[in-house]
């Protein structure tokens, strides 16, 4: 089992594939299945989108920066809006941030994170990057590395990674691993360069998964056979 693990989150899981704003059964799904995890006694850290709320390029017309800073912002609305449910479903949640000065809201230190985990909270990591022109693909890898894990797990709405987008080519071809070098010369979109990049450079291994098929965030913590890989050669 990995003790350690960063899960991302994309933000349209709490929203529904399609759609923004926020669905409480969306919520309650995702709770279960952290519990599910939680429950052996992981340090979990999570890092969650925001584009069931805005992503930076939705306003071609703004400032890219100010346009970021406003995604950025999803992000921590999202973390909130997810420790509060969490909390009242029994997960111990903090939220950490340096983008915001809120009461809810903590400041990043390595070494309350590791209080917090010895704990048993979830950490929630707020805000991205904290710098516009990046995406929260790329914070996950950031705190992935900062926090040690075992490994990163994108929860998304395909099972996996294929040769080409599966949501736009019927023909798409799944891969059950796929090293660093290839996901980066093949410019697979799932995640950005910049996230494979990083964690190629630390050698942190990720795993693409369907959040939405129940157990598959357990299965994938148990070190089971689900989705795709991402390792640094083909064995
Ligand atoms: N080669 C590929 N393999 C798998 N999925 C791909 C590929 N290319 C593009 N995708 C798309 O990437 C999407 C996953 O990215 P997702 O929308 O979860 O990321 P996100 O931008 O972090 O989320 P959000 O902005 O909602 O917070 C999938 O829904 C899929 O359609
Ligand atoms: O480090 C970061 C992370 C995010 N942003 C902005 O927020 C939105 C939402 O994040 P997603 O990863 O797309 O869900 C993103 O589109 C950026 O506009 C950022 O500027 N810096």
């Amino acid at each position: 089992m990995y003790r350690n693990v960063l899960l991302k989150l994309s933000g349209e899981v709490l929203s529904g594939e399609g759609s923004k704003g926020f669905n409480l059964d969306a919520l309650k799904y995702m709770a279960e299945e952290i519990k599910k995890i939680s429950q052996h006694g992981l340090n979990i850290g999570m890092v969650v989108g925001a584009g069931n709320i805005f992503r930076g390029k939705e306003l071609p017309g703004m400032t890219n920066s100010i346009a970021d800073h406003i995604g950025m912002m999803g992000t921590v609305m999202n973390a909130l809006f997810i420790k509060d449910y969490f909390e009242k479903s029994g997960i111990k949640t903090v939220v950490v941030s340096q983008i915001v000065n809120l009461p809810s809201v903590r400041s990043i230190h390595y070494d309350d994170i590791d209080l917090y985990f010895n704990s048993g909270y979830v950490v929630i990591f707020a805000g991205g990057t904290s710098n516009p022109f990046f995406t929260t693909d790329t914070a996950a890898a950031l705190r992935s590395v900062e926090m040690k894990a075992d490994i990163l797990v994108k929860a998304t709405k395909v099972d996996g990674i294929y040769d080409k987008d599966p949501k736009r080519f019927t023909d798409a071809v799944k891969y059950d691993t796929i090293t660093y070098e290839e996901a980066i010369s093949k410019n697979i979109k799932v995640m950005d360069t910049e996230a494979f990049a990083i964690c190629q450079r630390y050698n942190m291994p990720i795993i693409v998964l369907d959040f939405f098929k129940k157990d598959n965030l357990l299965n994938a913590v148990m070190q089971n056979k689900v989705g795709t890989k991402v390792v640094p050669n083909r064995s």
